[in-house]
């Protein structure tokens, strides 16, 4: 780690089959990020069907063919590194809950990659994702349109132009700007990491420079101090120690904390990243630090951590944007799910459906609807039936945004608009 190349996590998103697990295959391929073991099987097998050239495309067809079979994948790490960047895949093939780890922050994206599939073009699923990616603040965003060697005539600038102009007005609707795109084929490996001689009228840059390209995020450090609290040690001859990552703002040592919604305070005597003491801790760093005044008790998983003039909001009540990805049946008033919110999981209840919005323009749809269904975006207001820190996503993202889940998955997501807040 003696060059300390900045992170960067990406998503990979788009409508079913146009390709996303083949473009990260692709990049994981031409990284040499593909377990050599798992390449010297499939070697092996091709060698025995009598294929004479070993191509990417014959770890594609086995990957998918084992991920088909409910088999684990050993595409051994989801990461690769450039020049630039590392970058760690989030949403690799086979990993589907990406909504709840996106928001819960054991994975934020600093950028989505849309795969649109050039002879398909925008479905469905490309404008709820592009809706999505907006709603859960994913800052940036690269266009890749695959299948590139499928369109009729073959690699058709003409088709390329077609679809890019049908994705840039979904992005203009949402709000995107500056969407940059590139005609691919993560099939045949055009345009990924090498220009493409089969699209000679492309002027643009390659995935990879694209990738290259994204912006490191800025860290927020001009926000109040939050540190969601993953885990609360008793360590002998120190106290309290509160472990969780500085989500925004800065801590330093002798700054006066308080937990909420427990409403307990205290003053930092020391901060620890891996072992080593620190003075002070800034946005993406996982910190242990002890808090004198305060007991293990006193606190736990899922309070969040303030500096005492500014302490975390904790919400009576609260305003939401959500989009409804996947319920079984719909969403009335009463329904009670549990909310996953930084790392607090409390069970919340749709008090008021105040409307629905049309997601292409914004516009109210209807007004206090009776019922949300699968693909519906709204506005309601929410009730926790605990206390619990919310903030809004105007005045701090990294803790406005949440995962609304019940029987197993993520049957929304939104962010918090508005705070009622409760007096302590
Ligand atoms: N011709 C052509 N086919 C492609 C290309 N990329 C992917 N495909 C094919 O399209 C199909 C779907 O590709 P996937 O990568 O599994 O698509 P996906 O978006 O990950 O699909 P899900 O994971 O099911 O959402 C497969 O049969 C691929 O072989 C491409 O560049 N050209």
């Amino acid at each position: 780690m003696a060059d300390k190349k900045p992170h960067m996590n990406i998503v990979f998103i788009g409508h079913v089959d146009h390709g996303k697990s083949t473009t990260v295959g692709r990049l994981l391929y031409e990284h040499g990020e593909i377990d050599q073991r798992v390449i010297d099987q499939y070697r092996q097998e091709a060698e025995k069907l009598g294929k004479s050239t070993f191509e990417f495309a014959f770890v594609m067809d086995r990957l998918k063919e084992e991920r088909e079979r409910g088999l684990t994948i050993d595409v051994a790490h989801r990461k690769f590194e450039t020049d630039k960047y590392y970058f760690t895949i989030i949403d690799a093939p086979g990993h589907r809950d990406f909504v709840k780890n996106m928001i819960t922050g054991t994975s934020q994206a600093d950028a989505a990659v849309l795969i649109v599939a050039a002879p398909e073009g925008v479905m469905e699923q490309t404008k709820e994702h592009i809706f999505l990616a907006r709603t859960l603040g994913v800052p940036q965003m690269i266009v890749a349109i695959n299948k590139m060697d499928a369109t009729k005539p073959p690699y058709d600038e003409k088709r390329f132009n077609e679809v890019k102009e049908q994705v840039e007005k979904l992005l203009a609707a949402v709000g995107w700007k500056d969407v940059p795109f590139v005609p691919i084929s993560a099939y045949k490996g055009d345009n990924i990491m090498k220009k493409s001689e089969n699209m000679p009228w492309w002027k643009g840059p390659t995935l990879l420079e694209l990738l290259n390209n994204l912006k490191v995020p800025p860290k927020p450090t001009d926000k109040p101090l939050r540190i969601p609290v993953q885990d609360v040690y008793s360590i002998t001859g120190i106290g309290t120690v509160p472990v969780g990552r500085v989500e925004t703002g800065v801590l330093k040592v002798g700054d006066k904390v308080t937990f909420m919604p427990a409403n307990k305070s205290g003053e930092v005597k020391s901060i620890e990243m891996h072992h080593e003491p620190m003075k002070e801790a800034y946005p993406g760093d996982n910190i242990g630090f002890n808090v004198r005044g305060i007991g293990k008790k006193d606190i736990k998983r899922g309070d969040v951590c303030g500096h005492t003039s500014n302490p975390p909001t904790v919400a009576k009540s609260f305003i939401a944007q959500i989009v409804v990805l996947n319920h079984p049946s719909v969403i009335a008033p009463g329904y009670t799910p549990v909310f996953h919110a930084h790392t607090a999981q409390i069970a919340c209840r749709f008090e008021e459906l105040i409307k629905t919005l049309d997601p292409r323009t914004g516009q109210t749809k209807q007004d206090h609807p009776d019922f949300l269904k699968t693909g519906d975006i709204a506005m309601v207001k929410i009730v926790p039936t605990r206390p619990m820190v919310i903030e809004p996503v105007k005045e701090i993202p990294q803790l406005g945004r949440f995962a609304v889940r019940d029987m197993g998955q993520t049957v929304a997501a939104g962010q918090c608009i508005e705070v009622e807040k409760k007096t302590l």
